[in-house]
C-alpha cells in the first residue's frame, strides 16, 4: 500500500490532470465567480428578506416604504438560482470533458501494454483505475476545489463586509470560521488519511481479488473450496465496514464541532446586531430594528459553503492517491494531450483523439482504431478502412506523419512482406535473461512456418518481436525492410493473429467479424463465413449476421470461436498472419478441421504458427525449433522427418509411441 499521498506533492509531479487545470483556467475562475456570487445573492435574499419579514411587521403606513426591499428580494430571488444552474453549467461541462478525456488516456495507456506483448496489468486494477480513480477524480473538482476556494473567498468577503460596520466582531466571525475552514480540514486530514488510504486500498484489492475470483469461479468450486473464497470475501467486506464506520463517526463529530462553530457566530451576529440596531444604540429604533433579522438571516446561506470544507480536505488526500496512481501508468500511446483538452466539442475530442492515436503511434502501439470503429462503425468506416494497397493508406494520415507513412508503406508496397530478424537480442524490461540470443531467422513472403520450442524458449516473444509489440535490444527486425517496431499503426494491414484465447465482443456477430476491417460489407462476412466453414451455422442463429453475441461469445464452441478469429483476420485482408498456438484445447478431430480450414483459406499468405506439437505442422513449408534463445533446427518436415532425431522422437510422441 502507497503512503499517505501528500496532494501538494501529488499535483507537483502530475501529468494527467494538471495540464487540464491550466487549459480550462477561464473556465475554471468563470465557475469560482458564478459560486461566490450564487452565495452572495443567497445571503442577499436572506438579508432583504429579513429586513423585509421585520419591516412589515411594524405596518408601514404604505407598503412603497418596503418598495426597493421587494425588488431587492425578487432581484436575489430570481438571480441566485439562475446563478447557481450556470455555475453547474460551467463546472460540469468542463468536468466531464476532462472525465472523458482521462479515460480515453487510460485506455490509451493500457493499449501501449497489450497486444501480443501480454497486457501486465489485472482486470481488477483496470476496474480500479477506472471507478475508484477515474470516475472520482471528478469530485477533486467539485468537492474538493471549487468548495474551498469558494469557502476562502467568502470567509474573507464577509469578514471584510462585517468589518466595515464592527471591527471586533469581523475579528470573532474570522477566528470563528476559520477553525471551520482550515483548522477542521486540518485535524480530518492529519486523523482521517491514513484510514481513507487504506479504505482505499482494500477497495481495490477486494476489485483485484473479485475479478480474479470471479474468472476463476468454476477452479474454486471444482476444488470444493468456494465457501472458503465465499467467507474470505466477507471478511474483508466486515473489515472494509469497521473502516466506513469509524470514518462516519469522525464525519459525524467533524459535523458537531462545525455546527458549534456555526451556532457562535449566529449567536455573536444576534447579539451584535441586537445592541447596534435595537433598543437605545438606534437612532430610528423602528426602521434601524429590522436590520437585526437581516444580518442574522444573511449567515445562515453561506453555512452552505464552508460546511463541506474539512470533507473537502480529506477527500483530496484520496484523490491525490489517484492522481499518483494514474501517473505511475506508462505514457499513454499517441499524442493525446492536444486532443484531449481541447476545448471542441466531446464528440469531435473522442473522433480527434483517435485519429491523433492513429497518426502520432509510438513503436509499439497497436491501432486505437478498432475500439472506436468498433463503437461507432458506419462513423468510422471512412477514415478507418484498411486499404487494400499501400498508397491508400497513407491517406489517412496528417502532414506531420506524412513522411513516416512514406517510409514504412514505401517498403512494404515493394510487393513484399519478407520477414527478417537479424541477430535479435531481447530481454523482458526489469529482466537480465535473454529471451532471445542473437537469433537470425529469414520468413519469405508465402512462407508457412511452425515455430516449435520448450515451453518459456521464447516464441510468443519472437512472434510479438516481429509484430513490433517489442522492441530488440540488439539486432533487427524487418518486415518488407522497414522496422517492425516503426510499423506501428500501418502493422494491422501487415500482420493478423490468431491467439489461443479468442474474445468476441458483446456486440452482434457482424460487428465481431468486421473488428479488423470496419469497412466490410455484409457480403464480404458472408464470403468469410463460407471460407472458413461457418455459413450454415450463421444461417441458423436467430437473426443471422446480426445476432448478439453472448459475453465473451460464451454461446460458441471453442472450435467455432477459432473460425470466427479466422474469419476476421481474412476481412483485414493481411499479407502475414501468426497463429499463437491456434488449436489449444480442441479435440483431434476439431483440431484438425481447423487446421485444414486455416491451411486453406490462408493460401499464398505468409503464416507463422507458434505451437508445442505437430498437429498440421506437415502442412507447413518449413519447421524452426527455438533454444538458447536460437534457432537450432531449421528444414522442411519432410527433411526433418527423415534426418532429425530430435523431430523424429517428437513426431513418436506425437503418434503415441
Ligand atoms: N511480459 C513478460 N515479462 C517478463 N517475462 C516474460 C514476459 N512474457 C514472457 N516472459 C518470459 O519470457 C520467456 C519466454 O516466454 P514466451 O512466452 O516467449 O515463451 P514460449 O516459448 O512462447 O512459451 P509457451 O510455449 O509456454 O507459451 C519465459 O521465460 C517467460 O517467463
Amino acid at each position: 500500500m502507497r503512503n499517505a499521498a501528500s496532494p501538494w506533492r501529488a499535483f507537483r509531479h502530475d501529468r494527467w490532470v494538471r495540464p487540464f487545470f491550466a487549459r480550462y483556467k477561464k473556465p475554471l475562475a468563470g465557475a469560482i465567480a458564478l459560486s461566490i456570487l450564487a452565495y452572495t445573492f443567497a445571503a442577499g435574499l436572506m438579508f432583504t428578506s429579513g429586513y423585509l419579514i421585520s419591516g412589515s411587521a411594524t405596518l408601514p403606513a404604505s407598503v412603497l416604504m418596503m418598495h426597493l426591499a421587494l425588488i431587492a428580494v425578487r432581484v436575489f430571488g430570481l438571480g441566485k438560482p439562475v446563478l447557481q444552474y450556470l455555475e453547474r453549467l460551467t463546472s460540469h461541462d468542463w468536468i466531464l470533458r476532462v472525465t472523458s478525456s482521462l479515460r480515453l488516456r487510460l485506455y490509451q495507456s493500457l493499449e501501449g501494454q497489450a497486444g501480443m506483448g501480454r497486457a501486465v496489468r489485472r482486470t481488477g486494477d483496470v476496474l480500479g483505475l477506472l471507478s475508484e480513480d477515474l470516475s472520482h477524480l471528478q469530485n477533486m473538482y467539485l468537492r474538493c476545489m471549487l468548495p474551498t476556494v469558494a469557502a476562502w473567498l467568502l470567509w474573507l468577503i464577509a469578514t471584510i463586509a462585517l468589518g466595515a460596520f464592527s471591527l471586533p466582531v469581523a475579528l470573532g466571525m474570522f477566528v470563528l470560521l476559520g477553525i471551520q475552514t482550515v483548522l477542521l480540514p486540518l485535524v480530518a486530514v492529519l486523523t482521517g488519511s491514513a484510514r481513507r488510504m487504506r479504505m482505499k486500498a482494500m477497495k481495490n484489492e477486494m476489485y483485484a481479488e473479485l475479478t480474479d475470483n470471479v474468472l476463476g469461479v468454476a477452479d474454486w468450486v471444482f476444488s470444493g473450496r468456494s465457501d472458503e473464497y465465499l467467507a474470505r470475501h466477507l471478511a474483508a467486506h466486515d473489515r472494509l465496514r469497521e473502516l466506513q464506520r469509524a470514518e462516519s463517526r469522525a464525519s459525524h463529530w467533524r459535523d458537531m464541532a462545525g455546527q458549534v462553530v456555526f451556532g457562535l457566530v449566529a449567536a455573536m451576529l444576534l447579539m451584535w446586531a441586537g445592541v447596534q440596531f435595537g433598543g437605545a444604540a438606534a437612532v430610528d429604533v423602528s426602521s434601524a430594528a429590522n436590520y437585526i433579522a437581516a444580518f442574522v438571516l444573511c449567515f445562515f446561506p453561506l453555512i452552505e459553503a464552508f460546511a463541506p470544507t474539512p470533507a473537502a480536505a480529506l477527500d483530496a488526500v484520496s484523490h491525490a492517491d489517484s492522481i499518483m496512481r494514474l501517473n505511475d501508468l506508462p505514457e499513454p500511446v499517441g499524442d493525446w494531450g492536444d486532443a484531449g483538452v481541447s476545448a471542441v466539442p466531446l464528440a469531435a475530442s473522442v473522433a480527434s483523439s483517435a485519429g491523433a492515436a492513429t497518426h502520432h503511434s509510438k513503436p509499439v502501439a497497436p491501432s486505437a482504431r478498432p475500439a472506436v470503429s468498433f463503437a461507432e462503425p458506419a462513423a468510422s468506416h471512412d477514415a478507418a478502412r484498411i486499404p487494400s494497397d499501400a498508397s491508400a493508406s497513407c491517406a489517412v494520415v496528417d502532414a506531420d506523419e506524412a513522411a513516416g507513412c512514406a517510409v514504412t508503406d514505401a517498403a512494404a508496397s515493394g510487393g513484399t512482406a519478407d520477414i527478417r530478424l537479424q541477430d535479435v537480442s531481447f530481454a523482458y524490461p526489469g529482466s537480465d535473461r535473454l529471451v532471445l540470443d542473437g537469433l537470425d531467422l529469414e520468413i519469405p513472403q508465402g512462407q508457412k512456418i511452425a515455430v516449435l520450442g520448450r515451453s518459456g524458449a521464447g516464441k510468443s516473444t519472437m512472434a510479438a518481436l516481429i509484430r513490433g509489440d517489442h522492441v530488440p535490444q540488439s539486432g533487427r527486425v524487418t518486415i518488407g525492410g522497414a522496422d517492425a517496431s516503426a510499423l506501428g499503426d500501418a502493422m494491422p494491414r501487415r500482420i493478423g493473429v490468431i491467439q489461443q484465447n479468442i474474445y468476441l465482443f458483446n456486440d452482434t456477430l457482424l460487428a465481431n467479424l468486421r473488428v479488423g476491417n470496419p469497412a466490410a460489407t455484409e457480403e464480404d462476412a458472408w464470403r468469410v463465413l463460407d471460407q472458413v466453414g461457418l455459413r450454415e451455422m450463421v444461417e441458423r442463429l436467430p437473426q443471422g449476421l446480426n445476432t448478439l453475441v453472448d459475453e465473451a461469445g460464451k454461446r460458441f464452441s471453442g472450435g467455432e470461436r477459432h473460425r470466427i478469429a479466422l474469419a476476421r483476420v481474412l476481412l483485414q485482408d493481411v499479407p502475414i498472419v501468426i497463429l499463437d498456438e491456434p488449436t489449444v484445447g480442441l479435440d483431434p478431430i476439431t483440431e484438425h478441421a481447423l487446421l485444414d480450414t486455416l491451411f486453406k483459406a490462408l493460401e499464398g499468405r505468409t503464416v507463422i504458427m507458434v505451437t508445442h506439437h505437430l498437429q498440421g505442422v506437415s502442412a507447413m513449408d518449413r519447421v524452426v525449433f527455438v533454444e538458447d534463445g536460437r534457432i537450432a533446427i531449421d528444414g522442411s518436415p519432410e527433411q526433418l522427418a527423415k534426418a532429425n532425431s530430435h523431430y523424429q522422437a517428437l513426431l513418436a510422441f506425437d503418434r503415441g509411441f
